[in-house]
């Protein structure tokens, strides 16, 4: 199977390796830093599932070098995907299928207008993980799940391709038939999770110890689910519990993509995750006010670089 990896960042990095110490066909298509970075320094993944490192990756900057693509897995931070979109149209040309593993869900949208229903498939990630100053990836959770299925019909046959594929990789892979229901409550838990992590810059561990604190990420969880059943995504109570109870659950030292982007002055997805809930509510007439509280509060980090 031939995969191709647009924005072979921490997850990119992470699951493209994996597919091809598994025996697959991938290719990274980066843009010019990053495929200097990779030439000189080599595609690594340092986790607690197994190290694995290699030297002849094939890295191309031109999506027309790409040669019978059947699936882009794409993992850019939700603010580089419109820059994104050229490359991904010259790959759907040429027949491939776009799976995005982006955090949220504004994206789905964007891609289908632009690049057409039948080609994008739903996809989503558990895995903690980031690039080093080497630009290796440093994966510290003991998940590393990559969950994708068809939103259409005529796509259940690529992801049981890709399901084959996953399964013999070093990775959790997942086949989901209600992909949209999986993305809504991903959504709920990251808005919670890398909201209150990245607004008072701690870890899980040390807000739990505040009580006050740690229930803003209830209050989160809360408003996502009434979001989510305002657009008819039956998110119910019992996944806002399960989603608690991971929250609860979460090692101590254990943060989000957000938090850790903010740590190093990176621009943070805000406006992607948390504004994009605030606009999906202001559509239907409604205020999430958490929400809103978090978004402000994170608002003067957003671009610090
Ligand atoms: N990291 C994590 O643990 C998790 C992340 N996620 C989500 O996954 C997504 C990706 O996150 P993450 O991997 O952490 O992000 P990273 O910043 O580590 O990686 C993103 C990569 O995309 C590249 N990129 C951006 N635009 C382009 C382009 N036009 N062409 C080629 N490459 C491009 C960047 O390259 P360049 O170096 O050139 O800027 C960068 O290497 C986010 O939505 C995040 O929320 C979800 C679950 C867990
Ligand atoms: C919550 C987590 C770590 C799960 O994968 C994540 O998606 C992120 O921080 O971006």
């Amino acid at each position: 199977m031939h995969i191709v990896v647009l924005g072979a960042g921490a997850l990119g990095g992470y699951f493209g390796l994996r597919f091809q110490e598994a025996g697959a066909k991938v290719t990274f298509l980066v843009r010019e830093q990053r495929a200097i970075q990779l030439k000189e320094q080599g595609a690594v993944i340092h986790s607690i599932h197994g190290d694995y490192e290699t030297h002849d990756a094939t890295i191309v900057t031109d999506p027309q070098q790409i040669e019978d693509p059947e699936v882009v897995l794409i993992s850019v931070k939700g603010y580089h995907l419109q820059g994104a979109m050229k490359q991904l149209r010259v790959l759907v040309n040429k027949g491939a299928y776009i799976l995005p593993v982006l955090n949220g869900i504004e994206h789905l949208a964007k891609l289908q207008n632009e690049l057409g229903k039948a080609s994008i498939l739903g996809g989503l990630s558990f895995i903690i993980a980031t690039l080093n100053d080497k630009g290796h990836v440093e994966h510290s959770s003991d998940f590393h799940e990559l969950i994708y299925g068809a939103l259409e019909p005529e796509q259940e046959a690529i992801c049981s391709k890709l399901d084959k594929l996953s399964n013999s990789a070093n990775m959790t892979g997942k086949n989901s038939n209600n992909i949209l229901l999986e993305l809504w409550k991903k959504y709920m838990f990251i808005n919670a999770f890398s909201g209150v992590t990245a607004a008072v810059d701690l870890p899980i561990g040390m807000i739990r110890q505040h009580n006050e604190t740690f229930h803003i990420m209830l209050h989160l969880l809360s408003e996502m689910k009434t979001l989510a059943n305002i657009y008819d995504v039956p998110i119910t109570e019992q996944d806002v519990k399960e989603a608690w109870d991971k929250l609860n659950n979460l090692h101590d030292q254990a943060t989000s993509s957000m938090h850790q982007d903010r740590r190093k002055g990176l621009t943070l997805e805000l406006d992607h995750l948390h504004g994009g809930a605030l606009r999906l509510a202001g559509a239907k007439g409604i205020d999430l006010p958490y929400t809103r509280a978090v978004y402000g509060m994170l608002q003067p980090f957003e671009n610090l670089t």
